[in-house]
């Protein structure tokens, strides 16, 4: 639910065995899978890492890089565009596959742009800046019927998949920024790590975050350095400040800041924060998370509020959601109440419904459809959420919809079995889709409304395969959450098979 683990991007490479490992390319793993390819060769092809050679780009796979064949066998690199012919180098090779990268392109795709961003093709997020806008839509789309080829829901070469609803201007939609802090040779930098490496670039200017929460980052990044605060320093495990967030508001322009820190304490921060206060007004809560030691994770337990309000507030679909910084909210406001709308359509909700929120976060979606439903109930894991869904309930004078703590596999079955049954159901799952158990009670349970939002279009075709036992697709709208990224979403509205 947070963005607490950092993406792990890149080809299966991570598999590669250690020494005294053995790789294991049983039934468990295989990598053309892993790409929704179908049809590989597993013959043996001298190749060699280092190797040199010419490759015409057939496609991209659902991770935005480009496909290609050498000798039959397939080869995956990044950066590259369908109908491009590219030389590539050859960086890893495993039975099933080639891992190469671009040294040159021979022949250019007229979809090949100048991305804004120069870094681009160093750091993880901006797999596609590269490549025009409309082609980005185009592959939105491509990705989700690669999906349904690969697995074959019932009826799949039938479904109506729609145009993906993009961005007017597909820059400037992220309105967090989670950006580590490290001093190298004794410039301060605030960035990204490069792709597969552990090397911070320092990134003043990033078009695809919001230019409020770029420009607090910059601002505070040169009061670390004048105020000469601690900075974490990995390789000695020592010194405070790790990482900093900053989150606006769409809706009010105001920013929280949050420093995760390795030490309990925080050298400094009162001469610091008397600096923000003065340099950075919008800056209205002002958090320390405590994170120690080296670790992949971002945010630590505990946090901390060191000055102003507890909340940053945003108005969504009419409602207001007040956020803590750990509590989850979209990262892009525009394209989310896309979303939102496109489910809200899709249910087509009567006062009469029972509606279940499934996987609900602070209980944005719900919350937001409550006026339109009988009842609202719904389930998430994190404790924090539920009470924050609860709260935003409150301070929307919402008195039909309540959420409680738990999984949707056992919520969903244990609210039916008491008799509690829902007319309307609307799951949003992260990427690993709905669990197995949940996928057989909305079978047997048949509710008559059903709205699936996907960010995986791997997981939800998988899905459909169970669903369309009982339910038919009657579209798949995909919505650009992401621009300049691989990344996918989708809503599909099922209606009940009779
Ligand atoms: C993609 S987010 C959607 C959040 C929310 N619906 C929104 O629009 O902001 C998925 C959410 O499901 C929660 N979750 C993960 N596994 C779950 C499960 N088995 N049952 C219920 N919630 C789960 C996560 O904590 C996360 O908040």
């Amino acid at each position: 639910m947070t963005e607490n683990k950092k993406q792990k991007k890149g080809y299966p490479s991570k598999l590669k065995s250690q020494p005294g490992q053995k790789t294991y390319y049983g039934k468990h793993f295989d990598p053309r899978k892993q790409h929704g390819q179908q049809r590989a060769s597993t013959d043996g092809v001298a190749v060699r890492i280092g190797q040199n050679f010419p490759l015409t780009i057939k496609r991209l796979g659902i991770n935005g890089e480009g496909i290609g064949y050498f000798k039959r066998k397939i080869v995956f690199v990044p950066g590259v565009l369908p109908d491009e012919v590219a030389v590539v180098k050859v960086t890893d090779v495993q039975p099933k596959y080639i891992a190469a990268k671009v040294l040159k392109i021979r022949e250019k795709s007229p979809n090949r742009v100048k991305p804004l961003d120069t870094f681009a093709d160093e750091v993880g997020g901006f797999e596609l800046e590269h490549m025009t806008y409309s082609a980005q839509l185009a592959f939105k789309k491509d990705v989700i019927a690669q999906s349904l080829e690969k697995f074959q829901p019932k009826g799949w070469s039938d479904y109506d998949l729609r145009d993906t609803i993009g961005m007017a201007n597909p820059y400037e939609y992220r309105n967090k920024a989670q950006f580590p802090v490290r001093k190298i040779d004794d410039v301060l930098s605030v960035g990204m790590y490069k792709r597969g490496s552990h090397e911070l670039v320092d990134l003043p200017i990033v078009h695809t975050q919001s230019p409020a929460t770029m420009k607090v980052l910059r601002t505070v990044r040169d009061l670390l350095d004048k105020l000469s605060v601690s900075i974490y320093n990995e390789d000695k495990n020592r010194g405070t400040v790790k990482t900093i967030v900053a989150r606006v508001s769409h809706t009010t322009g105001d920013v929280q800041l949050t420093f995760v820190t390795n030490t309990d304490g925080f050298p400094g921060d009162v001469a610091l924060i008397a600096a923000i206060n003065q340099a950075l007004p919008e800056v209205n809560g002002i958090f320390q998370n405590f994170n120690p030691g080296r670790t992949s994770l971002v945010w630590g337990e505990e946090t901390i509020k060191l000055w102003g309000k507890d909340y940053i507030e945003e108005t969504v679909m009419g409602k207001t959601f007040q956020l803590s910084p750990r509590a989850f909210m979209q990262l892009n406001h525009t394209q989310m109440t896309v979303v939102y709308n496109e489910a809200l359509s899709a249910l087509n909700l009567t006062h009469a419904d029972k509606l279940v929120d499934a996987y609900a976060g602070v209980g944005t979606i719900g919350l937001s459809l409550a006026d339109k439903a009988g009842e609202v109930r719904g389930m998430e894991i994190i404790p924090e959420a539920v009470d924050d869904a609860n709260i935003n309930a409150k301070i929307n004078h919402i008195s039909n919809a309540k959420y409680e703590v738990g999984t949707a596999e056992v919520l969903f079955p244990k609210w039916q079995a008491e008799g509690w049954l829902a007319d309307a159901l609307v799951v949003d799952p992260p990427r690993t889709g709905l669990d197995t158990a949940l996928r057989r009670e909305i079978i047997r349970t048949k509710p008559e409304k059903f709205v699936y939002i996907s960010c995986n279009a791997s997981t939800l075709a998988r899905d459909l395969v169970d669903l369309t036992k009982a339910y038919k697709v009657d579209y798949i709208q995909s919505i650009d959450m992401f621009p300049q990224t691989a990344r996918w979403e989708g809503v599909v509205k099922l209606t009940r098979r009779d």
